[in-house]
């Protein structure tokens, strides 16, 4: 479950002055939910997925994230350690990618399932298998810079997909896919969504919404809209 109580989002550095880019978000996004995130450019919809992922403190209010409380003071709420594992729970697909480029494909898909600790013979049939779903598994010994950037953009949802995590961040995550593909990839987050996991996906495009009509958070004006799907 995702709660946000009276959040803003002010940047550091920012003038007090200036105003928050995000203010007054108050919505609840019950578990195994399925939200699009939409607004214009700028609205702050990687900034909400950000503070979703516990890759940001409020700079007012509190966030939820699958029962962990997160404010602005550090000292007052979730420490960071209690972030830092509530955030193996959260996988992110982020607009660049970041896969690790001194990593094969596979090894970047293995990831979440390394740092979990899985045994190694015990994760290779759940790699191969998301890598196929993203249709990658031929290039799996390669490395992430030999790829196309929609093939990177398939293989960095493989492997946010691969640990099965409680909340999954896709941000613009079809923005370098062709139509194809990018219902493929649909067909994946819904999957997860019927799994139980609670999927947030920033999107600039119409189609995808129309394709699956959910609940959505309409970003404008700082502001969130909770548009029950
Ligand atoms: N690290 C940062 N430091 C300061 N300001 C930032 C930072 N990241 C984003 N912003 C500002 O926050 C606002 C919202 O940006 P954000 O990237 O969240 O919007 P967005 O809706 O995701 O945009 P896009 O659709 O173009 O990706 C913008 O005014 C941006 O300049």
């Amino acid at each position: 479950m995702l709660r946000f109580t009276d959040v803003g989002l002010r940047y550091e550095g920012a003038a007090l002055s200036a105003p928050e880019v995000l203010c007054d978000l108050d919505f609840t996004l019950a578990q195994g939910s399925f939200t699009w995130l939409l607004g214009p450019s700028g609205a702050g919809k990687s900034s909400l997925l950000r503070l979703m992922g516990l890759a940001l403190r409020p700079s007012r209010g509190e966030v939820e994230v699958l029962g962990l409380r997160v404010g602005p003071n550090p000292s007052r709420m979730a420490r960071r350690g209690a972030i830092a594992s509530m955030r193996r729970r959260i996988a992110t697909v982020y607009q660049d990618f970041r896969l690790l480029p001194y990593l094969s494909v596979a090894d970047n898909v293995a990831l979440p399932l390394r740092l979990a600790g899985r045994a190694e013979a015990s994760l290779l049939p759940d790699v191969a298998e998301m890598l196929a779903w993203v249709g990658l598994d031929h290039r799996h010994a390669d490395r992430p810079a030999t790829l196309s950037g929609g093939e990177q953009q398939r293989a960095a949802i493989a492997r946010a997909v691969v640990g099965r995590p409680d909340v999954l961040l896709a941000d613009e995550p079809t923005g370098n896919l062709d139509a194809g593909q990018a219902r493929r990839l649909l067909a994946l987050l819904i999957e997860m969504h019927r799994l139980g996991t609670t999927v947030v996906v920033a999107t600039h495009s119409e189609d995808l919404p129309a394709r699956f009509p959910a609940a959505a958070l309409v970003l404008g004006g700082g502001r969130a809209r909770h548009v029950q799907g």
